[in-house]
């Protein structure tokens, strides 16, 4: 959808902002660009809507070179996001949004239409926040009329130059959180530059990371954090690489520790004894329906009855396909060694300490190797 082949871009003093640069972005993929201060992200987006123009290479947007695209009919196709979001003080929130669809020609009530179509879906009541004016909203919100006005006039394309910058870190992971469910939703072609490396492992599809006006890595986060392609990408990423790497790879049904079940019905006598032949401390409780209950452990059962007298209710449990962060950060809150995972409502197995450790390294090698995480052999952690 986006292509750059060998661009550079010197500027008149003779600073080389970028050297020839290739890289390719499909449709309805999200790249972020990420890098120190001045290594060349910013003019590298803004030669996509011809703001800037290249000095060498070319670039196509959906097949077409830009260079012989009309500059204006271009940037109708290519949404446009800022961090000083530049939305007209006069105007309203509706009418803000609607700037572009206006623009293009489409009748009042229409872009208005869709304009506040656009406020709900980035989270802002057209009711409640349509007749404002921008120095009535916060700045998060602002940030947020800013995407909305971008994509008003649905572009295929969006570019975003650090979109959530202006925020305080708790809004800007909001923001961030609903930019990526609104994207699943909309499914654009991004390019977004940030300088925050955290931000770019989170939305970022694929990421590039620039050195001094050429990209040092382009790969998928897991593979960034996990296989760093040069010293200087190390570097970036930072030492706690392996901490971010967990909020970015998924827990797969085969990470999972099998421990013994127990019914709610069941007497706990025999729990006990069946629990005492696996050499198990505990048990999983599920209901009749197989839904999780909580847990029960083996020194409690010796009180007879039924299991459901004794069972411990756990109602914390995290999705398959969520981030082992996730996981991570449900054990810490409960201080548990363990913590279910369910899909949908059906139960799949327990996560555990070494289990997340097993799932990390594994995905770290499948990277490496180039295979999915199944393919990946791992016996045990003690052989790590
Ligand atoms: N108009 C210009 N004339 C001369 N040099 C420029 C011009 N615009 C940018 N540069 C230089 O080009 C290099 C790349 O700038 P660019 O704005 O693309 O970097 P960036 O990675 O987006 O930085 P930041 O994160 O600070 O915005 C820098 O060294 C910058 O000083």
């Amino acid at each position: 959808m986006i292509r750059f082949e060998q661009v550079t871009k010197r500027y008149p003093d003779g600073t080389t902002a970028v050297d020839g640069l290739s890289f390719e972005v499909a449709e309805g993929e999200l790249v972020t660009l990420v890098g120190p201060s001045g290594c060349g992200k910013t003019t590298t987006m803004m030669m996509v809507n011809r703001l800037i123009e290249p000095t060498s290479g070319r670039i196509f947007v959906n097949g077409e070179d830009i260079a012989a695209v009309d500059p204006v009919r271009l940037r109708r196709r290519i949404g446009y996001v800022i961090q000083q979001v530049g939305l007209f003080p006069h105007r309203t929130i509706l009418d803000n949004t609607a700037t572009v669809p206006s623009l293009i020609g489409w009748k009042k009530p229409k872009a208005r239409a869709r304009a506040a179509e656009l406020l709900g879906l980035v989270g802002l009541d057209p009711k409640t926040y349509g007749a404002r004016y921008p120095d009535q909203l916060s700045g998060g919100q602002r940030q947020r009329v800013g995407v909305a006005r971008a994509l008003a006039a649905d572009p295929p394309v969006l570019l975003m130059d650090e979109p959530f910058g202006a925020v305080d870190p708790v809004v800007r992971e909001q923001l961030q959180d609903e930019f990526l469910r609104m994207q699943e939703a909309v499914r654009k072609t991004v390019l977004l530059v940030t300088h925050d490396i955290e931000e770019a492992v989170r939305l970022g599809d694929r990421i590039a990371v620039y050195g001094q006006g050429r990209i040092e890595q382009f790969d998928t986060p897991g593979a960034v954090l996990g296989t760093p392609a040069t010293p200087y990408v190390a570097e970036f990423v930072g030492a706690d690489r392996g901490l971010k790497r967990l909020s970015v790879t998924e827990i797969e049904a085969d990470d999972l520790e099998q421990p013994p079940i127990a019914r709610l019905d069941e007497a706990a006598e025999r729990t006990a004894a069946r629990l005492n032949a696996e050499g198990a401390r505990w048990a999983v409780v599920l209901d009749a329906g197989g839904d999780l209950h909580g847990w029960v452990g083996v020194d409690e059962l010796g009180a007879g009855g039924a299991v459901r007298d004794l069972a411990h209710r756990m109602n914390s449990w995290v999705p398959v396909g969520a981030p082992l962060k996730e996981a991570f950060g449900v054990m810490l809150q409960h201080d548990a060694g363990w913590v279910a995972v369910l899909d949908g409502a059906r139960f799949l197995g327990v996560l555990t300490p070494a289990k997340l450790h097993e799932a990390l390294r594994r995905s770290v090698d499948a990277d490496a190797l180039g295979v999915p995480r199944g393919q990946v052999s791992f016996d045990s952690v003690a052989d790590a």
